[in-house]
């Protein structure tokens, strides 16, 4: 696959970079058409940073507590971030509000997996609330990034059973294996042209099965 086919992404972490690890080796393997051009972290203890570094990929960091507020911090992301002209930003446990200013301006080309079926349970620390709720499922989804946090158009989900005997650690650890197993898949849709977001709605070129 020429590089001309692959679509040029940066992607956004936090974190422990799981879910860059699933894009690099389905990347690396052929079966996602993407180049990453960049992994970008606010915090430099990101241990997706070292998985970045290992797969050659170049990294930078940009740690919000060196700003004096978050338009500043994003204006800043904004410009490293389009340094790279990415065709896709992909925020991959990436734990930083974005401003209306960054949405707008990657509007349709900036999305998040989330690890909760959405509308349900956004924001933060979903699988102790599923738990506390009595939820019988529980799931992930990949969404276009709105001003609304968690709020954007859903582009795939995955479902799993919450067991009498789960935790919340439990239930990460599944969750992460279908995070992981539908990133790919809903980028590859992107890659493939086979949705687009036009305004608030999600055209489905293709309709994807989870
Ligand atoms: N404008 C948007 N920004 C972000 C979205 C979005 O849909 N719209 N998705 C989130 C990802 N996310 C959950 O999937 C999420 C990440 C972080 C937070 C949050 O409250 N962050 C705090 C800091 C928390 C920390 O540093 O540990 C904050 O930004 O003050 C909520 C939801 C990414 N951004
Ligand atoms: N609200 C954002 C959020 O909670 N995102 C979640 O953080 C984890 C990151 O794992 P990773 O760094 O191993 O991909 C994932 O479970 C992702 O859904």
């Amino acid at each position: 696959m020429t590089s001309t086919q692959r679509l040029p992404i940066v992607v956004l972490i936090s974190g422990r970079g799981s879910n860059l690890q699933a894009i690099l080796d389905q990347s690396q393997t052929g079966q996602l058409p993407v180049e990453i051009r960049a992994v970008i972290s606010n915090n430099a203890q990101a241990q997706g940073l070292e998985r970045a570094h290992r797969a050659g990929i170049e990294t930078q960091v940009l740690d919000h507590r060196h700003y004096p507020n978050r338009e500043t911090f994003d204006r800043a992301l904004m410009k490293i971030i389009d340094s790279y002209t990415p065709k896709l930003v992909v925020l991959a446990g990436f734990m930083r509000i974005l401003t209306s200013e960054f949405v707008r301006h990657y509007q349709g080309h900036l999305i998040n997996i989330h690890p909760s079926l959405l509308p349900n349970f956004p924001g933060l620390d979903t699988h102790r609330r599923v738990l506390l709720a009595g939820m019988r499922e529980h799931g992930a989804s990949v969404h276009f990034v709105t001003d609304k946090v968690d709020g954007g158009p859903i582009i795939l989900q995955a479902r799993i059973p919450v067991y009498p005997e789960d935790t919340a650690e439990t239930l990460a650890a599944r969750i992460l294996r279908e995070e992981h197993r539908i990133y790919p898949k809903a980028i590859r849709a992107f890659a493939e042209k086979k949705i687009r977001l036009e305004g608030e709605q999600i055209v489905w070129i293709k309709p994807l099965e989870a």
